[in-house]
């Protein structure tokens, strides 16, 4: 079975890969992605400056699931553009992921690290936990200033990393932005922001920033994450490359996203409560799955799903 895929011009050799934020924010960790099984090395989100992150504890994980305020720890930019050249040697895509704590950082960054030449660049407009920022994935209008000033610094394939959303009005808004900007990719989703997990035997909150809210992952992201990829599927007829993060914990998730429209998938909870052998276990089962189901790659099978 062909687990291979094509984004935007770039050949991937497994169509399964990690979700930035997952195993990506240090050398070493991004390496050992190049090692692994993994269709590419996503890096984690960048900012200008290096960054520790949130306090700790800022990531849990439980049956179904993963709640996370990481606080963008990462190395800074001008570290991860260092690392490209080397990373780009495992022979699978790099896709560096941009973030930034204000507007004007992600120019600054996505030119840089353009010049790093990354093989795509993800521009993440949905970090749900930097306290007081909202996700600009829920602002059009900044949305849209955003993507097309880093659209002019870019010149590799550029994706959005966007956020969940709920309502059929508010796909149908950011399809239009994103119609406009120039986008060679879409990512979604990002982990369902600002969820609360408690513990009932300690009676409290599991995580420390934000008051115990975070991203929620996992399992019980899953629906959210399949509505949102097949309703950007329908609105761009599947003309614009998605890539399905989202609850995706086995094969069978994997080849729901595929069904819904996705080209390739991410995974994140997963990644970080088995490891990266849960690269191989998820190739083999989705390999299985679609032998089942008949079908010799996974591009047979996107979009395939039936409506009754
Ligand atoms: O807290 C984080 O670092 C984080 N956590 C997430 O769940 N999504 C993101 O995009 C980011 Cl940037």
């Amino acid at each position: 079975t062909d687990l291979s895929t094509t984004i935007a011009g770039v050949k991937f050799p497994s169509c399964v890969m990690n979700a930035a934020g997952a195993l990506c924010v240090t050398r070493d960790e991004l390496v050992a992605l190049g090692k692994s099984r993994a269709g590419a090395i996503v890096t984690k989100s960048m900012t200008v400056e290096a960054r520790q992150g949130n306090p700790e504890p800022r990531y849990y994980g439980f049956p179904g699931g993963s709640i996370n305020s990481m606080g963008l720890p990462n190395l800074g930019y001008r570290a991860y553009a260092e690392l490209i050249p080397e990373l780009k040697q495992f022979g699978k895509p790099v896709i560096a992921s941009v973030a930034g704590l204000c507007e004007d950082d992600f120019p600054t960054i996505a030119a840089v690290i353009n010049a790093a030449k990354p093989d795509l660049i993800e521009v993440n407009l949905s970090c749900p936990n930097i306290p007081g920022k909202p996700q600009i994935g829920y602002d059009p209008e900044a949305s849209e200033r955003l993507l097309k000033r880093v659209r002019k610094v870019i010149t590799v394939p550029m994706g959005v990393k966007l956020p969940p959303y709920f309502d059929p009005a508010h796909h149908e808004v950011m399809g239009k932005v994103i119609g406009r900007c120039e986008v060679d990719f879409l990512n979604m989703i990002n982990s369902v922001g600002n969820g609360l997990v408690v513990d009932p035997d300690r009676e409290e909150v599991v995580i420390k920033p934000k008051g115990g809210f975070g991203g929620l992952g996992g399992t019980i992201i899953k629906a959210v994450a399949l509505a949102n990829v097949r309703a950007f599927y329908k609105i761009f007829q599947g003309k614009i490359p998605i890539i399905g993060t989202g609850g995706v914990m086995n094969g069978v998730d994997a080849f729901e996203h595929f069904l819904c429209g996705a080209s390739a998938v991410q995974v994140g909870t997963v990644l970080v409560e088995e490891g990266l052998g849960a690269f191989g276990r998820l190739e083999a089962e989705l390999a299985a799955q679609l032998k089942k189901k008949g079908y010799g790659s996974v591009t047979e099978c996107r979009g395939k799903v039936k409506e009754l």
